[in-house]
């Protein structure tokens, strides 16, 4: 049966239709979502949306309708199970002229349709890979999939080449496991602070930009009484670009906070505001950074067990996606806004019967 899906609801951006995709391609269920990123300036489909949608079709052999640039419509009917492979996933097919549409979020999109398919797969994605308002490489690669791989995921990742704004042109290839089974998360306490792992980025800069960056931040760190090991590095790549990605790296549990540098905005400054991020987060005591929390949901609900976890903010990303998965029957997501707990109990048990 047809599943309608309001993509203006709450937040009203690309989430509800990334979420939506996933699940289809999962459950084997049919979508048709409508008012796709409503809540936007420019609604419809972007470069990465398309790209998200194509590739999914790809790897479940969907029949899709509206899939164009600026489409506030699609339906997805998937043909049959996720089959793994070897696939090629590039968001400039999207655009003519070129994208920096993020491929972090074409590879949430796909990443546990493929880990629960029979059989592993190599994924090879292009385009944006530190992009505002998406999270960072750095972020998937040190925060994301390490949590998903205490819930049993297991995925190998390289960036071969650094995607800015907006050029774009980044690289990632990525070798997913299939045929996992998900456990549950339990992330009620953080534990102590071990350290902050920081990489202070710069493509095709002067190498004073990066160790300003990293000086920085290591002043504002040790003045906060926290050990850190950040790393200054300068790479050459398709395009200048520049930025902080600091990991907390707590006993339970890890956070990540960034800052992407721009023209004018000088290297101290860009450092400042990803440390702010992080020790804003540290004081609240929480378990789950803001990102992370809503980044967690759809593969708690597609675990065998409960999950239960304490997020730093309960922000409409977080309800948005609660909600997208509800719409499918696949988990009861309840959360608790004064304790600021997230449980999710999973309704459906895997595999799922196409
Ligand atoms: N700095 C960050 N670190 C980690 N994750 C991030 C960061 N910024 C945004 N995200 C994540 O990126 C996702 C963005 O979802 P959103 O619905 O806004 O998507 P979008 O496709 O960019 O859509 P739109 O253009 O409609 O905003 C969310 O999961 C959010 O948590």
């Amino acid at each position: 049966m047809m599943i309608h899906i309001d993509g203006s609801y709450g937040e009203g951006g690309g989430q509800v239709l990334r979420t939506s995709l996933s699940l289809a391609a999962i459950t084997g269920n049919p979508i048709s979502i409508y008012n796709i990123r409503a809540g936007r300036k420019n609604p419809g489909l972007a470069a990465q949306h398309l790209t998200g949608v194509r590739a999914t079709a790809t790897i479940c052999d969907a029949e899709v309708r509206g899939d164009t640039l600026g489409s506030m419509m699609l339906e997805f009917i998937p043909g049959g199970a996720v089959k793994a492979g070897n696939y090629t996933f590039d968001v400039t097919q999207a655009r003519q002229g070129g994208s920096a549409g993020a491929i972090t979020l074409v590879l949430q999109t796909i990443l546990l349709p493929l880990a629960l398919a029979t059989g592993d797969s190599q994924v090879t994605l292009k385009g944006g890979t530190h992009v505002p308002f998406s999270p960072p490489m750095t972020y998937i690669e040190q925060v994301y999939l390490p949590t998903l791989k205490q819930m049993g995921v297991e995925v190998e990742v390289k960036l071969n080449s650094w995607g800015w704004y907006p050029q774009g042109g980044g690289v990632v290839e990525l070798l997913v496991s299939g045929g996992r089974k998900l456990a549950g998360v339990h992330l009620g306490e953080r534990g102590d602070l071990q350290q902050v792992r920081g990489l202070a980025i710069a493509t095709e800069l002067p190498s004073h930009i990066p160790q300003r960056m990293a000086s920085r931040a290591e002043n504002l760190l040790t003045e906060a009484g926290f050990k850190h090991a950040i790393k200054p590095v300068r790479e050459k790549g398709v395009a200048p670009g520049t930025g902080l990605f600091l990991t907390a790296e707590y006993e339970n549990s890890l956070a990540g906070f960034s800052a992407l540098g721009r023209l004018g905005l000088p290297a101290e400054k860009v450092a400042q505001m990803a440390c702010e991020e992080l020790l804003k987060f540290h004081q609240t005591g929480a378990v789950v950074d803001e990102h992370l929390a809503d980044q967690l949901l759809l593969p708690a609900a597609l675990a065998s067990e409960k999950s239960e976890y304490h997020v730093a903010e309960v922000s409409t990303h977080l309800t948005t996606n609660a909600w997208v998965i509800e719409q499918f029957g696949l988990a009861r997501v309840t959360v608790d806004e004064g304790e600021k707990l997230v449980t999710v109990k999973p309704l459906i048990s895997f595999p799922f019967e196409h």
